[in-house]
């Protein structure tokens, strides 16, 4: 059974953690390293090892799931220096930061660089990952981190690392978008007079069906839009004024604007620690 320490005990850190001890039944491997009091407390009420700084048994740890927000890296880094061992390996869950600023500031290199969702506790996520010094993981060590990453639902490697920013922007923050759509949804049918418990029932019930004839379907999203409208139809209005409001480009420019987004989080960290 590997040993799993968790750097930000905050949404993430805690994911992975209840994930962890649910798979291996136990919850004595899993440490959280978390600074807020509120959260330490919430964290040993949870029945989760965690203190406010790295625990004397640093060593026996085998894998560093990094889960602090991009900005907090450099608030990390210098205990973790300190500590980190030359056999452990960083998993970094951080959005927009690289391998190589982590190498830089952690004079280590071992490091895997995922992008997870919230879906992970359903095992419904997507986690993309990037691995750095490949030559450098063994088959053992690739097995336990592929199960680690899988225990949350579909994973998808990338040879190019840049691509874990496009991951970022498209599966990473994918379910804010469609928590979006879902509430337009909703207000549209609080307005025409639903109460809030059928508003939700109608919004996730109609979600959950197109997903499900979605999934059982050999048609293109095109066709199947195709097969809901009728000619002159409900649907076709609905589109008309969607395309007159270019909804599709601009959800499209909101997705390149979170790939870019991610792409400025290192050089923002660049520019702090250039500034330290
Ligand atoms: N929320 C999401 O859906 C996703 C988030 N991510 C990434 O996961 C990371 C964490 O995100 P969240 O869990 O949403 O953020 P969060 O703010 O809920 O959690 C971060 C935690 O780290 C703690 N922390 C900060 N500095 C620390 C330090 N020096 N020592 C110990 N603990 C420290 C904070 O107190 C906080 O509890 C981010 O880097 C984000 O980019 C990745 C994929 C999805
Ligand atoms: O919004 C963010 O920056 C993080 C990364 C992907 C989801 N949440």
């Amino acid at each position: 059974m590997n040993k799993i320490l968790i750097y930000g005990g905050g949404n993430m850190g805690l994911v992975y953690a209840k994930t962890i001890s649910e798979y291996y039944h136990a919850k004595d491997h899993v440490f959280i390293v978390e600074k807020r009091e509120e959260n330490i407390k919430k964290i040993k009420s949870l029945g989760f090892l965690c203190s406010n700084s790295i625990p004397e048994n640093f060593k026996s740890y085998d894998y560093i799931i990094l889960a602090v927000k991009p900005q907090d890296f450099i608030s990390i880094a210098t205990p973790l220096e300190k500590h980190i061992q030359d056999n452990q390996w960083l998993i970094s869950i951080m959005a927009g930061i690289s391998c190589e600023l982590i190498k830089e500031n952690l004079k280590h290199k071992k490091i895997i660089r995922t992008m997870p969702n919230l879906a992970i506790p359903f095992k419904e996520g997507l986690t993309g990952f990037y691995i750095s010094s490949k030559s450098l993981l063994t088959d053992i060590e690739k097995k336990n981190i592929l199960d680690l990453l899988t225990l949350g639902g579909k994973i998808l490697e990338v040879e190019d690392e840049n691509d874990l920013n496009a991951i970022t922007a498209l599966s990473g923050s994918g379910p804010a978008y469609f928590f979006y759509f879902i509430e337009q949804l909703q207000n549209a049918a609080i307005n025409k007079g639903f109460s809030k418990e059928q508003a939700r029932m109608i919004a996730i019930q109609t979600l959950k069906g197109a997903l499900k004839v979605l999934e059982n379907s050999e048609d293109t999203c095109e066709t199947l839009i195709q097969k809901v409208s009728s000619r002159g139809g409900t649907t076709e209005a609905a589109f008309q004024v969607f395309n007159e409001y270019n909804l599709g480009d601009n959800f499209i420019q909101g997705i390149n604007r979170a790939n870019e987004r991610s792409e400025e989080f290192g050089q923002e960290l660049k520019n702090i620690i250039l500034n330290k």
